[in-house]
């Protein structure tokens, strides 16, 4: 079955309310913003250059970081991820992808 951003975004939210002392998630959230946003501007210099230089795999491995990164800030501005979704699907309009998402009840 595969890992979804949905997934992660739960698996945040978990060390984001139960805490453990060797969760790196829950360190991040403990920094707030400022460090969260750090991380994840040189995740995203780092996915710059994975591009610029065409390395496929580093492509998919910094991009995962991103993506994690993204879901940490997301989390700390109380923002769900449907809701940048829902973003997204407004700017793809009437496309057959955004109506099927809305028959999905997405
Ligand atoms: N997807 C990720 C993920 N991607 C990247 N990272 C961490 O992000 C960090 C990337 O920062 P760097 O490359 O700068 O590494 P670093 O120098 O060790 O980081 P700093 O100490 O400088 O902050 C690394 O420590 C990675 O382990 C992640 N940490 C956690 N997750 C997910 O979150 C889940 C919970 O993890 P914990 O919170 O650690 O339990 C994991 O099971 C994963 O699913």
């Amino acid at each position: 079955m595969t890992f979804t951003l949905a997934d992660l975004e739960r698996v945040v939210a978990t060390r984001g309310s139960s805490p453990t002392d060797t969760s790196y998630t829950a360190k991040l959230i403990k920094g707030g913003p400022p460090l969260a946003a750090k991380k994840l501007g040189e995740e995203a210099v780092e996915v710059v250059i994975a591009s610029v230089a065409q390395d496929r795999r580093a492509l998919i491995a910094e991009s995962a970081d991103l993506l994690y990164h993204l879901l940490v800030v997301l989390r700390l501005g109380d923002v769900p991820l449907r809701e940048v979704e829902e973003e997204l699907g407004r700017r793809t309009g009437q496309s057959g992808l955004a109506e099927k998402a809305s028959r999905d009840g997405r």
